[in-house]
C-alpha cells in the first residue's frame, strides 16, 4: 500500500473550494465525513478485535472536531475510544460534538496539570489517532493549555493519512 499525502496549503485550498458556493458543503458535513474517514481508515490497519483501545488525542480547533466525529465512529464500529483533550475547543461545533461523545459514555481525560492519566491512558492504549492540529497549526509549538507539548510517544500513531 502507498501512501500519500497532501500539504497544508493544498488541503485549506480543497476545503475553500468544496465549502465555496460551487461545492456548497457545510462545515458539519465536511468535519462528518474526515472524522468517519480516519475512522474507517483506522479499522482498516488496526483491526478492532487485537486493536480494541483507541486513544483519540483531541486538539481545539477543527482537527480536534474531525477527531471527536472518529471516535464515536470508532465506538460504533466496536472500539472502545478514549478522547484525550487538553485544550477543549470554543466552538459551537466542538462543544455539540463532544456532546454526542458524552452521550455514547466515551471516556474522556480532561485538561489538567496532572499528566498521570494521560500518560497511563497511553500506556494501556493499542492505538493513536491523532487530532491535535491540522492545516491552521503555525509557528513553532507553543504548549496547550496544561502544558503538554504532545512529545509522549507512543506504540502505534495513526493519523490523517490517505490511503491508495
Ligand atoms: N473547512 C474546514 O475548515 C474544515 C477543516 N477540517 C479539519 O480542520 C483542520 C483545520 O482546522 P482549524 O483551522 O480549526 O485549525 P487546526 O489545525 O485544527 O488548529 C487550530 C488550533 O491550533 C492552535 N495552534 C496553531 N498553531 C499552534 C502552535 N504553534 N502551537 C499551539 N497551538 C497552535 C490554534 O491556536 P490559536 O492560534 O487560536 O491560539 C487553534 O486553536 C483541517 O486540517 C481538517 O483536519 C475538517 O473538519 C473539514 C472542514
Amino acid at each position: 500500500m502507498s501512501l500519500r499525502y497532501l500539504g497544508s496549503r493544498i488541503a485549506q485550498q480543497i476545503d475553500e473550494e468544496l465549502m465555496g458556493s460551487v461545492g456548497a458543503f457545510s462545515l458539519d458535513q465536511l468535519m462528518e465525513l474526515a472524522g468517519l474517514a480516519c475512522a474507517q481508515a483506522l479499522a482498516s490497519v488496526y483491526g478492532q478485535e487485537k486493536y480494541p483501545r483507541v486513544l483519540v488525542c483531541c486538539g481545539p480547533g477543527n482537527q480536534g472536531g474531525d477527531g471527536l466525529v472518529a471516535a464515536r465512529h470508532l465506538g460504533m464500529f466496536g472500539y472502545k475510544p478514549t478522547i484525550y483533550m487538553p485544550k477543549p475547543g470554543s466552538k459551537d461545533i466542538y462543544k455539540r460534538l463532544k456532546t454526542q461523545c458524552d452521550n455514547m459514555d466515551i471516556e474522556t481525560i480532561p485538561p489538567s496539570s496532572d499528566l498521570e492519566p494521560f500518560r497511563a491512558a497511553l500506556k494501556s492504549s493499542d492505538v493513536i489517532l491523532d487530532a491535535i492540529f491540522g492545516f491552521s497549526f503555525q509557528g513553532p509549538l507553543t504548549s496547550l493549555r496544561d502544558g503538554t507539548s504532545i512529545k509522549e510517544r507512543s506504540r502505534k500513531l495513526a493519523s490523517s493519512l490517505t490511503f491508495s
